[in-house]
């Protein structure tokens, strides 16, 4: 997205630097296996942390936060295995881990000792900074905590490590006790700690906050700082950005924010703005174009399913639904875009409802590689049958394959492509109270070039056994069916007011292995709406699989 045009760089629509001014950068420092791995619910193996740090690292971030060797076995072997299986080309690998306990020294702390042989290159320390934690958790006075501070540091860089210092509840003890705060700060770095990492661990800072505080440990210390932002007000990300904009060169994040409660500042936001919005750069190479593809992969692999309306990176980031933008995105997409997706590897998408327009038609049909420039005539009609169909119930911005039939039927003067005609179908559910068994059954009677075709199916639930008589009809004339699987399956009734004479609305995701599509159907009963989305799913693949009505 960075171009230059005259006297400025401009980075995204209206954002620019000084032309000449040196892009700025800053040290990204990722924590999703470490901290990431502390959010509800997330349990990495060994083999799940080792994908994801290969990653990372193409993704380019500075530092991979592995885990804490000595304390979480799988960390401790994590880092066995990283140092014979990571072929790591941008990043160094960094254990975490605490200070030496009050009153011990880190050559007999089993904890420091671990540290060390886990042979990472970086070490990062948690130490208290809030004198009120020293005093009440840690249960030692300040001069203590100061010492484990100062003698850990020193002991580690003297064995070659480069030190982070993570100083915990830096914000909110910097509020109760500069003076300690501070004291904490400047230990670590006489000891030669590189960086002193200021933790708002509580996650309740807020940006004008952030700013103040690091601009004033700027002023009174010397020094590398960095900033590690916990979600909990909401403003992970913008304590982040405060904090490097105060003079901060180094950041700590994860993937699609995972973290503790409510997580961490999301890394891959933060590093997009930084880059996009003022040419700060933070990863190595060409990462950032490859952002959405690394968030998403890690979400498989932590198998959290991907958020869609986060920053950058979501699937929604760059869909557009209302009809009003898809106008203005005809003539230039920038007038409703913050940046060019293609920056962060995503892609724009129309978004087909009943808030769009022609424009949204026009470019939808764009998208599915039918050209419909001046169509006029043919645009009104599919916009008043997708505003109609939606008014009944469809959703087509859930259901792509579903609009491209109906769209595709348009063009062809009403006609839908005919694989198969349908002469009925029928189900029924069979309860056996000796055995307590409930069985069900589909009979499919349909007709393809090849003739009449009678087929039974049966499943556990009707639409199952529908699904398997339907393709029992037709695997012989199109045995291409054979590829796909009905990989996720939604009801929702519509109107509920009316109990079981409410509308009921499926949609269907069908795979081939190699893509998916959606198709949705409406109906009275749910059997019905399921027909409907299920015939029209075999119709779509067996179109994308270049198959001609036989
Ligand atoms: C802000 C953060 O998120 S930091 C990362 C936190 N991550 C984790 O806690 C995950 C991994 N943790 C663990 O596996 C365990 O909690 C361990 C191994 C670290 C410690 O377990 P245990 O020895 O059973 O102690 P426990 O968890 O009950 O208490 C923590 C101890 O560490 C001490 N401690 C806390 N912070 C520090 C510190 N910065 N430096 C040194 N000691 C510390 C506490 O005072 C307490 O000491 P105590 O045992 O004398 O009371
Ligand atoms: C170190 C850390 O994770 C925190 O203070 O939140």
């Amino acid at each position: 997205m960075t171009s230059t045009t005259g006297p400025t760089a401009v980075t995204a629509p209206g954002v620019q630097r000084p032309a000449g001014a040196p892009a700025a950068s800053v040290q990204v420092y990722d924590t999703t296996l470490r901290d990431g791995a502390q959010q509800e619910g997330m349990n990495l193996s060994v083999a799940d942390k080792l994908a994801i740090a290969a990653l990372l690292d193409e993704l380019g971030v500075g530092y991979i936060e592995g885990g804490w060797p000595g304390a979480i076995p799988k960390d401790t072997e994590f880092f066995a295995r990283a140092a014979k299986e990571l072929d790591l080309r941008h990043a160094r690998l960094a254990a975490f881990g605490s200070t030496c306990k009050p009153g011990a020294q880190p050559h007999e702390d089993a904890q420091v000792q671990a540290l060390v042989e886990s042979e990472a290159p970086v070490v990062t320390l948690v130490a208290k900074s809030d004198i009120r934690h020293v005093e009440r958790a840690l249960r030692t006075d300040g001069q203590e905590n100061l010492r484990m501070i100062a003698a850990t540091v020193r002991y580690l860089v003297g064995l070659g490590r480069e030190v982070v210092l993570d100083a915990e509840h830096f914000f909110d003890g910097y509020r109760y006790d500069k003076e300690y705060a501070l004291s904490c700060v400047r230990t670590a770095f006489e000891a030669g700690a590189e960086t002193v990492v200021l933790c708002d661990t509580n996650g309740g800072m807020l940006p004008e906050q952030v700013s103040e505080v690091v601009s004033e440990v700027r002023a009174a210390t010397s020094g590398r700082l960095g900033m590690h932002a916990h979600n909990d007000s909401g403003c992970a990300v913008a304590n982040t950005l405060a904090a490097v904009a105060a003079g901060a060169g180094h950041l700590q994040g994860t993937v699609n924010g995972y973290g503790e409660r409510t997580g961490n500042a999301d890394l891959l936001t933060c590093v997009a703005n930084l880059a996009l919005k003022r040419g700060t750069e933070g990863l190595a190479g060409d990462g950032l174009s490859e952002a959405s593809r690394i968030a998403h992969a890690i979400s498989e692999i932590t198998n959290i399913s991907p958020y869609g309306r986060q920053p950058y990176v979501g699937a929604s980031a760059f869909a557009h639904k209302a009809g009003l933008h898809a106008s203005a995105i005809r003539v230039d997409p920038d007038l409703y875009q913050h940046i060019d997706p293609v920056a962060v590897g995503n892609d724009m998408r129309m978004l087909v409802s009943e808030m769009a327009g022609r424009a949204s038609i026009e470019l939808k049909g764009r998208e599915l590689g039918f050209d419909l420039t001046g169509q006029s005539e043919l645009l009104t009609r599919v916009t008043t049958r997708v505003k109609e169909a939606e008014a009944a119930g469809y959703t087509y911005d859930a259901a792509d394959a579903s609009f491209e039939l109906l769209l595709r039927a348009e063009i062809d003067g009403g006609r839908a492509p005919r694989f198969f005609d349908v002469e009925s179908w029928r189900t029924f559910v069979e309860h056996r109270p000796g055995d307590g068994q409930i069985d069900s059954e589909a009979t499919v009677k349909l007709r393809t070039g090849h003739g009449r075709m009678i087929s039974t199916g049966e499943g556990n639930g009707p639409v199952n056994a529908l699904d398997h008589a339907l393709r029992a009809a037709l695997v012989g004339t199109y045995p291409e069916i054979e590829d796909f699987e009905l990989i996720d399956y939604k009801v929702r009734i519509l109107d509920s007011q009316q109990g079981t004479d409410a509308i009921i609305r499926v949609l269907i995701e069908t795979s081939d292995g190699v893509q998916s599509w959606s198709t949705v159907g409406v109906g009275t009963n749910i059997i019905e709406a399921s027909w409907e989305a299920l015939t029209e799913s075999v119709v779509w693949g067996l179109l994308h699989h270049g198959v001609e009505p036989r």
